[in-house]
């Protein structure tokens, strides 16, 4: 579904400057994985994250999707099989329209270009029926702009939109890190009854050690551009975050993000 093989990224290379963000990473995401990756402070994360969604292209290994190497293609075209769930709540969604004009657009995602956001009759059924998943009261405001919504309702139907389409790997970029405590817990929630709904391929970063236990099914600590525990799905059930803190303390010279929530 996916699989990373020895992929380095530099940035300024061959500059005092170089740093090697993802240092020959490989990592394989067979169908129905949720992995979570946390880590230290610049430990390439979100690069990794760039880097399957085409945003940078590599400096070496490949990109494979649905067993296809996608490793030279751009980002727009990537789109039709990778959805991304952003931190800011506010990149996922278009504020001057409409809910349903939003959905119309993600919904249609990777079916061809023509109708772009007219909603039709039969589409609005579909929308509602999709927004009562969340449990907002959004299925009944329909017609209203996004940018009235709250971070957490933009997020939530961030969500909606990254997942409906059902793409072959979602990507969640710390999606919860910019809300309060109480809407980043509905957010979680709403990302693993959305990931088992669809049995969605997907890959959260976070700096929150409760969301990584209690969400997905693998868990993967990264430092300097390396995966430095993989931690298997048997593994997971068990897990607790003092456990992952005493790992990480024995990796020499590595500490965990200062953004770390260890509840
Ligand atoms: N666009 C960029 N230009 C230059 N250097 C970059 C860029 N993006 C990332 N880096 C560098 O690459 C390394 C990995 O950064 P990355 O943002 O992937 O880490 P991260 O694990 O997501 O970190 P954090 O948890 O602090 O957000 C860091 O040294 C960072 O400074």
């Amino acid at each position: 579904m996916l699989s990373l093989d020895q992929v380095t990224k530099r940035f300024f290379p061959g500059t005092v400057n170089e740093r090697v963000a993802l240092d020959q990473l490989s990592l394989t995401l067979n169908e129905g994985d949720f992995v979570t990756v946390i880590g230290s402070n610049g430990a390439g994360k979100s690069t990794m994250l760039n880097v399957i969604s085409g945003r940078y292209p590599t400096d070496g290994g490949c990109v494979v999707i649905d067993g296809k190497d996608v490793t030279k293609s751009p980002e727009h075209k990537r789109a039709a099989w990778v959805a991304r769930v952003f931190q800011d709540p506010m990149a996922g969604t278009s504020p001057h329209l409409t809910i349903e004009e939003n959905l119309a657009i993600a919904f249609r995602r990777g079916q061809g270009r023509g109708l772009g956001m007219a909603v039709t009759r039969a589409g609005r059924e579909v929308y509602r029926e999709a927004l009562a998943t969340l449990e907002l009261g959004l299925e009944n405001r329909l017609q209203m702009r996004v940018g009235m919504l709250s971070g957490g309702q933009r997020q939530a139907l961030s969500l909606l939109m990254a997942t409906y389409a059902q793409p072959s790997i979602l990507l969640l970029d710390e999606h919860t890190a910019a809300l309060d405590p109480s809407r980043a817990e509905l957010i979680t929630r709403l990302t693993g009854e959305a990931v088992a709904r669809h049995n969605l391929t997907a890959l959260m970063v976070t700096h929150n050690m409760h969301q990584a236990i209690e969400l997905g099914n693998r868990l993967i600590m990264m430092h300097e551009g390396r995966i430095v525990l993989e931690v298997d799905e048997a593994a997971k059930r068990s897990i607790t975050a003092e456990a992952l803190l005493e790992e990480f303390s024995k990796i020499k010279g590595a500490s965990l993000s200062d953004r770390t929530l260890l509840d």
